[in-house]
């Protein structure tokens, strides 16, 4: 199997990375606009080798698709990351036409990739992905709730004391700050969130969650690399080893939770073809009110995104 990731900067340079330290690909390329960057960090990873054992070899290409040729999978992570002040959505123009021109790219050499999406505004820069490489849209998706869902994992384990790896739990919606963390479907160790954490500190945590990548912003002065970078790849390890895991993803809904035509985070089966199926949970009336109004804010801003490309039709 061949991954490609576009956008050697901050996120696509660790996916890169984290993917050769999982040692389970002959070869990743890493492609970038910027002379020498993708070479650079991927001669950087391939020296890392030796160190910490692992054969996968990454290798660097500014803007030469061709050698992107054939990839089963591209992660696209090229496009501005925001800075304090900003929202996501306001990443949208540059970062729109970045993601079209890489995607016409890409689905010329690699006419059957399965295509994941990092860049922001996340949800409609999937969409836009999906508009322009006018494939199934269980082959575009995009990647915000593995991540989502990790920072909420994260502050509980802080919380109580444990190991985050004991904490399972599922986040749905947009990858903004209308998310929707979901603590009845929270447990540690199959333990009940709510029998360990008092119901005001959970609210606290569920809140930090929803703003946990401004919380990164106003620290760096530009967004969080390492979680965002390693869940990607967590779920191109999913799609090439068809472990069908269970994971939050930005995905085409044609109808689940009474939602369609949008792009929003939800629970999916991912395997060899991608997103194999969609989860639909039994959610309450008060996590469907708070999916809807995320459901709301994502199509303002697909909106918008239409409106840019009829403009320049
Ligand atoms: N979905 C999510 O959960 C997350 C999304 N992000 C988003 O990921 C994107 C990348 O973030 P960082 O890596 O921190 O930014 P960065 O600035 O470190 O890297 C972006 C890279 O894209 C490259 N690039 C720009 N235009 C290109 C093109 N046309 N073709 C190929 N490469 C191109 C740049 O040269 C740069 O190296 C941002 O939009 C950011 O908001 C970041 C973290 C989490
Ligand atoms: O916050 C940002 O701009 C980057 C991102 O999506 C995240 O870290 O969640």
């Amino acid at each position: 199997m061949k991954v490609t990731v576009v956008g050697a900067g901050n996120v696509g340079a660790t996916c890169a990375n984290v993917l050769a330290h999982r040692d389970f690909l002959q070869e990743v390329v890493l492609l970038d606009i910027k002379e020498g960057t993708a070479e650079g960090k991927a001669l950087d990873t391939w020296q890392q080798a030796p160190i910490d054992y692992y054969s996968t070899k990454v290798t660097g290409v500014t803007n030469d698709y061709a050698r992107t040729a054939n990839s089963d999978v591209v992660v696209i992570t090229s496009g501005l990351p925001r800075k304090p002040g900003m929202s996501r959505d306001d990443l949208i123009s540059t970062n729109a036409n970045i993601v079209k021109s890489v995607t016409e790219n890409i689905i010329k050499h690699s006419p059957d990739a399965i295509i994941i999406v990092v860049s922001n505004p996340l949800d409609v820069m999937t969409y836009c992905a999906f508009l322009t490489a006018k494939k199934d849209s269980n082959k575009v998706f995009g990647m915000a709730g593995i991540l989502d869902t990790a920072r909420y994992r994260a502050f509980l384990a802080d919380e109580i004391g444990c190991s985050p790896k004991d904490i399972q739990a599922i986040l749905m919606g947009g990858h903004g700050d209308t998310m929707v963390p979901l603590p009845r479907y929270t447990t540690v160790s199959g333990i009940p969130v709510t029998e360990l954490v008092a119901a005001d500190k959970l609210e606290a945590i569920i809140q930090r969650t929803k703003v946990g990548g401004g919380e990164i912003v106003n620290l760096l002065g530009t967004s969080a690399w390492y979680a965002p970078g390693a869940a990607a790849a967590q779920m191109v390890e999913a799609i090439v080893k068809n472990e069908k895991r269970i994971f939050p993803v930005c995905a085409w809904l044609t109808g689940e939770y009474g939602l369609k035509d949008i792009y929003l985070g939800v629970p999916v089966v991912l395997g060899k073809n991608g997103i194999e199926k969609i989860l639909e949970l039994d959610l309450n009336n008060e996590e469907k009110e708070l999916l809807s109004t995320s459901a709301k804010h994502v199509k303002e801003v697909m909106d918008v995104l239409d409106k840019m490309q009829s403009a320049t039709a």
